[in-house]
């Protein structure tokens, strides 16, 4: 029998899935492993920084009373290559020889560079022309000890990651990745690489959904492909809900004889929606069961890459305490359309941007099983639910997508 299922609007949609708690979870890693991860703890410097007077240039160190009245001779009692120190006391008009990112003595207050200088004979050199700066870099001049290096909740890059290394970071506590185990269903799906067969089709979506999932944060541990049968499901899901903090079904969630998401979905902890006011996608559910929340989302592709735009990657980035990527915009129709909607259309486009001024072009099919415009689609727009169609150059909510 068809239970009626009660349509919610997106923002209605997105607010729930926004409502459920997520755990924190964290854990300890080598920093050679944080590129992109998420700090869970503020990490300060365990030393100064530098730790040592360092010479920003190749040349000679002189000390401070002697830096004055050139051009002037000074006698060369030393060489410090990058890496060595040097502690002999200097004299007065004595000058070490000294390579760029070398300990610079601590009686010396000048590093002058070697392209000021004139080599003599007998180990002696005449400094020409002062120099303006001292081309020393001071002890702390970057950080004092348990200054903050990185804040908590900043996504790590490789140039935190070269900042925590200099400061003899070797481990960082970032939130765990969410763990998401994906579950496409299908008598009728090939998986990639079978003979085609009549009336079946690839299993597009087993790799799409995987790789949206990777790139937005999520860590996939296993993507399964089932035939239509509700036994194998209930056992797929059992499993992938103990053992994952998302799961994600494909297909099977409309009202068709073998469409078990629904009824799963109904019987679940809780049931979060099972429709939404909107076109392709309508069909997106989401429900939570023993504490994990699984997002059914259609099989029809363009519906499936839509929905993991405005529900999935909102969650995936959440779960390591970061806003989403998606850019929410308002932009200019630059093309027409001309259909009209009963439910809010969520078009795949593309823009373009001219001093904060976006224009949007609707990307070819809009259908929910077309999937030749999802490689080029690089936004989405909305269409508001009207029974008249929209003018040429109306202003239209704009979502640029991430990685696109
Ligand atoms: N009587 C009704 N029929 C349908 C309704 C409805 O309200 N009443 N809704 C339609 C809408 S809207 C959509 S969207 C689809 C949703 O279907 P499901 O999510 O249940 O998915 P399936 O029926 O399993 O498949 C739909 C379509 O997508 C193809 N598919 C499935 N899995 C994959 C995959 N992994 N990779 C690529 N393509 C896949 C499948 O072969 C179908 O063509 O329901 C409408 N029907
Ligand atoms: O749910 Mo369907 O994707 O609206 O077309």
């Amino acid at each position: 029998m068809l239970t009626r299922r009660y349509p919610i609007s997106i923002t209605e949609a997105q607010a729930k899935i926004n409502q459920v708690a997520l755990p924190t979870k964290t854990e300890t890693i080598p920093v050679t492993d944080a590129n992109h991860r998420v700090l869970a703890e503020t990490v300060t410097a365990p030393f100064a920084y530098p730790h040592f007077r360092r010479s920003g240039v190749d040349g000679f160190a002189i000390r401070h009373e002697d830096d004055h009245d050139y051009p002037h001779e000074f006698k060369v009692v030393g060489n410090i290559p990058a890496g060595s120190t040097f502690h002999q006391p200097l004299g007065k008009d004595e000058a070490v020889r000294i390579m760029t990112g070398a300990d610079v003595p601590s009686d010396a207050g000048v590093v002058v560079m070697l392209e000021k200088t004139r080599e003599l004979a007998d180990n002696r050199i005449n400094i020409v022309v002062p120099e303006k700066h001292s081309n020393i870099t001071e002890i702390g001049e970057e950080y004092q000890t348990a200054d903050v290096l990185i804040e908590k909740d900043t996504e790590l890059n490789p140039g935190g990651l070269a900042g925590l290394t200099a400061l003899g970071v070797q481990t960082v506590t970032v939130y765990r990745q969410p763990r998401v185990a994906v579950i496409t269903t299908g008598s009728e799906l090939m998986a990639p690489g079978e003979p085609v067969q009549e009336g079946k089709i690839y299993n597009s979506n087993g790799v799409q959904i995987p790789y949206l999932v990777r790139e937005n944060g999520g860590v996939i541990t296993n993507v399964e492909q089932l035939v239509d049968d509700n036994a194998l499901l209930q056992a797929s899901l059992t499993k992938a809900i103990a053992e994952n903090d998302i799961v994600i079904t494909d297909g099977g969630v409309s009202v068709g004889d073998y469409d078990f998401i629904g009824d799963t979905a109904r019987q679940a902890d809780e049931l979060l929606f099972n429709k939404i006011k909107q076109r392709p996608g309508s069909v997106t559910t989401a429900f939570v069961q023993d504490n994990t929340l699984v997002m059914a989302l259609s099989g029809n592709p363009g519906a499936c890459f839509t929905a993991f735009y405005l529900y999935v990657e909102p969650l995936l980035r959440r779960f390591v305490h970061q806003p989403s990527r998606i850019k929410k915009v308002q932009s200019r129709l630059a093309a027409p359309y001309h259909k009209t909607n009963g439910f809010d259309r969520i078009l795949r486009a593309t823009f373009t941007e001219d001093h904060g001024q976006y224009a949007t072009y609707p990307n070819g099919p809009d259908r929910s099983g077309a999937l030749s415009n999802l490689q080029t689609t690089t936004c989405l727009i909305k269409i508001p639910h009207s029974n008249r169609p929209i003018e040429l150059n109306a202003e239209v909510e704009t979502w640029l997508l991430p990685f696109k």
